[in-house]
């Protein structure tokens, strides 16, 4: 007997190569199981002006989680770096399942194949992400940060097209879409701190049903707790994956060590913490990392009301 669930996922290339990704994981996982895609355009992806206006947060993963709720869909795929940190999902609607983490880091695609340090003096990088702004400011006083927005394949095109002379995209989200040899460097963390949830695909169902039992089986534990660590950090201070907060959680054994930092959008400040503890705590650390950047003058930086 075949049991047939409805995956639903935005239509992206690289929205798509995650949902083909776990479609196919399940499958082999559950026998008789099948797996129908059904691409969901949301609001988030039809927007064109600037993220900051785009419909508030989540407005990628939000529309599809109703859906997901509604019954009108059984599992959603997301990037665990979409879900905002101070939205909850939606009533009886659960994250099943933590993908083995993908590479965090962001990577640097340039005219030329050139390093951040071998950018021209006042060269102008592409990004809507404050985060990335701030950071590429702090390394390079001199570029000129260029809005711009779109699915990666989109903004690679912009950068074809000369509209920029390099842009700064996920390392991972360039490998899921098979261009990764586009990569001209990949920015360590000192250079460039990831965003909460970076590399994490999360896997949501409704938390009556079948579903949510068959997707526990691809559940990842280290994935999960540095999810928990992270997300945590960024729910405490309220903010969006469009904040300028970084924050990566690293699993060895039974502790998880979680960096963070708040950065000022221009660069000129940031403030930084290591927690580290016991992976049954995963979700505190969290808390205790955005406590002692709050202590330190975060929400300074993060509210521009308050800058
Ligand atoms: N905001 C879009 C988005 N959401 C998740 C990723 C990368 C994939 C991941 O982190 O799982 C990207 C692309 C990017 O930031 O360049």
């Amino acid at each position: 007997m075949t049991t047939t669930v409805r995956l639903g996922t935005r239509g992206s290339t690289m929205a798509l190569a995650q949902a083909r990704h776990i479609a196919r994981e399940l499958e082999s996982a559950h026998a008789g199981l099948a797996v129908r895609i059904v691409p969901v355009s949301t609001h988030g992806d039809r927007w064109t002006g600037s993220l900051a206006t785009a419909g508030g947060k989540g407005a990628f993963t939000g529309e599809i989680d109703v859906l997901l709720q509604a019954g009108d869909i059984d599992l959603a795929v997301h990037c665990l770096k979409d879900i905002p940190g101070d939205v909850a999902l939606p009533e009886g609607v659960a994250i099943a399942a933590y993908l083995p983490r993908d590479e965090p880091w962001d990577a640097l695609i340039s005219r030329d194949g050139l390093r951040l340090d071998q950018l021209a003096r006042d060269a102008v990088v592409g990004t809507s992400a404050v985060r990335r702004q701030a950071q590429l400011l702090r390394a390079r006083p001199d570029l000129r940060v260029k809005p711009i927005r779109g699915n990666v394949d989109s903004r690679i095109a912009r950068l074809d097209a000369g509209d920029v002379d390099a842009i700064v995209v996920a390392a991972c989200g360039l490998r899921r879409i098979g261009q990764e040899h586009r990569i001209s460097q990949v920015l360590p963390a000192e250079l460039m701190g990831p965003a909460v949830g970076a590399g994490t695909v999360v896997v949501a169902t409704r938390t009556s049903g079948e579903a949510y039992t068959l997707v526990m089986a691809l559940d990842d534990p280290d994935s999960r707790d540095a999810g928990l660590a992270e997300r945590a950090l960024l729910h405490r201070f309220g903010a969006s994956c469009n904040s300028a907060v970084s924050g990566h959680a690293g699993i060895e054994r039974d502790t998880v060590t979680l960096r963070a930092a708040v950065y000022a959008p221009e660069g000129d400040r940031l403030l930084t913490t290591v927690v580290a503890g016991d992976r049954g705590a995963a979700p505190a650390l969290g808390r205790q990392a955005a406590d002692e950047l709050l202590a330190l003058g975060a929400r300074k930086l993060l509210d521009p009301y308050l800058r």
